[in-house]
């Protein structure tokens, strides 16, 4: 199978959601979540917050460190560990199958099987989503063995090479293991691997955050055209509200634990209606500044 062109990929994707206009088309929706992290003296993390997700956007979570988006995002994809614990609320997937599935019902094999296929997350730290042991190629290879036990040898080389160049990596990389790769390259990598199954929903949790300035920005930049190539939809996390302002569709704006602003980007970047975003934007940079020194 060969990547799709973005024209290619968008016709794909309007002939397989044939349910509703775009515009209202919504993937993943939460309502009312709170999550708490239980000990002594508990932690009450997300408060009542509800999201949509549409169809081939990208949803921006922004926010001061320590407001809950990482909690938030990890509720919205069923991944949350003890001592976290959704206290209440619901995520709804509505599939490109026009199927809905109460994702916080789900259990078990039918979890995992869910998070394969249909969402996968990426957190900011690649080493710990690759197997320094293992060639990047054999990890490939091993997520198409396992979970598309169809696909011959060829073909599953050929599908990763085809994710590498698709997310800006020479595909002769995949010979070399994930230490031989810049800490860029390795992020890419995982976003390469988050993409291997064809989810519909992809979830980045400060994707590069622990990468240079540069490389955060190709990669951010690189994720609108993932999403064009892919038809995917991204929720992306980040505490860095200017790269947001500009690649995301819509905007979710956190502040202790709550989402005070929810809009399409474009309009918040008009004029935010909530007195912290508002104070979030003016505290941003102006790009017309000298730079210092
Ligand atoms: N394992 C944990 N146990 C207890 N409290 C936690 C745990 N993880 C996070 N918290 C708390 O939950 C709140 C939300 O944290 P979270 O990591 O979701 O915020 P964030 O906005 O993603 O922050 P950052 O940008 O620093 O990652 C914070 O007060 C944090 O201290």
């Amino acid at each position: 199978m060969t990547v799709p062109s973005i024209v290619g990929a968008r016709r794909a994707f309007a002939a397989a959601a044939p349910t509703a206009a775009p515009a209202t088309d919504v993937v993943l929706r939460a309502e009312h979540l709170d999550v708490v992290y239980d000990g002594e003296r508990p932690l009450h993390a997300v408060r009542d917050v509800s999201l949509e997700l549409r169809r081939g956007e990208i949803l921006g979570i922004a926010g001061e460190p320590g407001c809950g988006k990482s909690t938030l995002a990890h509720a919205i994809g069923r991944m949350l560990r003890p001592p976290a614990r959704l206290t209440r609320g619901r995520v709804t997937f509505h599939g490109r199958d026009a199927v809905e599935t109460d994702l916080t019902a789900l259990r078990g094999e039918e979890l995992r099987a869910f998070r394969r296929n249909r969402l996968s997350m990426v957190f900011q730290s690649a080493m710990n989503a690759l197997n320094p042991v293992t060639t990047v190629g054999r990890q490939f290879d091993d997520i198409f063995r396992a979970h598309r036990p169809r696909m011959a040898a060829g073909e599953r080389r050929e599908r990763a090479r085809e994710l590498l160049a698709a997310v800006g990596v020479d595909p002769e990389l995949a010979r070399g293991h994930p230490h031989e790769l810049s800490g860029g390259t390795r992020q890419r990598v995982v976003i390469a691997m988050a993409l291997a199954l064809d989810p519909e929903v992809v979830i980045m949790d400060e994707p590069t955050s622990a990468l240079d300035v540069v490389a955060q920005r190709e990669i951010l930049d690189e994720i609108v055209g993932l999403r064009d190539r892919f038809g995917v939809s991204v929720v992306l996390v980040t505490h860095d509200l200017t790269p947001l302002l500009e690649l995301s569709d819509r905007l979710a704006v956190m502040y202790a634990g709550r989402v005070v602003e929810h809009a399409p980007t474009a309009r918040i970047a008009r004029g935010a209606a909530h007195p912290y975003t508002r104070g979030l934007l003016r505290s941003l940079p102006d790009p017309r500044d000298e730079p210092p020194g």
